[in-house]
């Protein structure tokens, strides 16, 4: 699967079935990350792979190969660095591809890394190229060379380096030049989560926050969190808010449908707009093909907006497909909105039209 379509747009929406963290998030996610790999929930292929890595290093005494994580936002990249500096009882250095502008800044980072530590270099797809070259001999050789002075008279001091193991997270692992993802020792790609394993992050997250739920109520907002435990944590709060404002607190399924009506989170993680953009194209258009522009016009939004906030949710869910004629509805989200689709017209050819019935 591809995500290369998370984009500044989806990060500037604010919506409840975002998949970028807000403040709130932010405030409340430290209390909620699992602490070892025990208890990151889901994820097998990759929770099987990183415990054979990692008990191998611990075993050998040495330090923990380079890391890639690359997954969606939300899905748990963070989580999981922290989880591996837990692992091997090492310290974490926390920086981002952005907070490096300069390859000066990243040798003071690694200069300054205890051997073994853990670098966490989050969106390291954002790094500059500069920096990103100085990594690459960091990472092969555990060395840097600083440049001292400027033009003919400048000269690269080498620098030794302590082992240290590298963990990169990105959202973009297609936008990595290939020199840079060859040199870690394992890639994880993080898939989105099913509806089970929603679940257990949930009674997990409210048993954390001291909230009663039951089985059917973690079901009920385990199927509108898109596959993503950040929505599914965000929207549990949401949840609880409802329940100890209109009931006794405790959360069932009545009382999470009702709550996520209110926020106009659908049965299957639709919002507003999401519903906006759907029932334009099937009412306005018929099922389509309708092309970007029209749409975003019809339904007031910007056309950035609609492609990259709106669209990827929809195509991920099958609900919506590109074509090169435009967007056009699929079945599935005439059957979500329940609405009848037109009857095919005969194209004349004698072929049936591509989603007829
Ligand atoms: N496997 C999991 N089990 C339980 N909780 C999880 C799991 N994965 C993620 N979470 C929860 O989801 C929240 C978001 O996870 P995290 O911050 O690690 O995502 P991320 O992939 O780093 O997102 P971003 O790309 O935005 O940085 C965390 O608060 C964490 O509690
Ligand atoms: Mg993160």
């Amino acid at each position: 699967m591809n995500w290369d379509d998370t984009t500044d747009a989806e990060a500037a929406a604010e919506r409840l079935v975002g998949a970028v963290a807000d403040g709130e998030d932010q405030a409340v996610e430290a209390a909620l990350r699992p602490k070892d790999l025990g208890e990151f929930i889901g994820q097998e292929k990759v929770r099987e792979q990183l415990d054979l890595v990692l008990r191998a290093a611990r075993a050998r005494g040495a330090t923990a190969d380079h890391v890639l994580l690359s997954g969606a936002p939300g899905l748990g990249k963070t989580t999981l660095s922290m989880i591996i500096a837990a692992e091997m009882e090492a310290p974490i250095r926390i920086t981002s591809g952005p907070a490096i502008q300069h390859a000066g800044d990243l040798a003071a980072i690694l200069s300054s890394l205890q051997e073994g530590e853990v670098l966490f270099l989050d969106e390291i797809h954002r790094m500059s190229r500069p920096a990103e070259e100085m990594l690459y001999m960091a990472m092969e050789d555990f060395r840097v060379d600083v440049v001292v002075g400027k033009g003919p008279g400048a000269t690269a001091i080498p620098l030794e380096l302590p082992p240290f193991t590298l963990v990169g997270a990105t959202t973009r692992a297609g936008l990595l030049p290939p020199p840079l993802r060859d040199r870690f020792g394992f890639t994880a790609h993080m898939e989105f989560y099913g509806p089970a394993e929603l679940e257990r992050v949930i009674h997990r997250s409210a048993g954390l926050l001291d909230v009663g739920i039951d089985t059917t109520g973690a079901a009920e907002i385990a199927g509108r969190s898109r596959g993503t435990p950040r929505i599914a944590n965000r929207l549990l709060r949401r949840v609880r808010d409802y329940a100890q404002v209109k009931a006794d607190g405790r959360i069932t399924q009545e009382i999470a449908a009702a709550a996520l009506a209110v926020y106009e989170v659908d049965v299957r993680g639709l919002d507003r707009l999401d519903r906006g953009v759907l029932e334009a194209l099937l009412k306005l258009f018929g099922g389509g093909p309708v092309g970007l522009s029209t749409l975003a016009v019809a339904v007031g939004e910007e056309r950035e907006t609609v492609e990259e906030v709106a669209e990827p949710f929809l195509v991920r869910e099958g609900l919506l497909a590109r074509t090169p004629r435009g967007r056009v509805a699929t079945p599935a989200a005439w059957a979500h909105l329940g609405l009848t689709p037109p009857r095919p017209q005969s194209s004349g050819n004698g072929q049936p039209d591509l989603f007829g019935a």
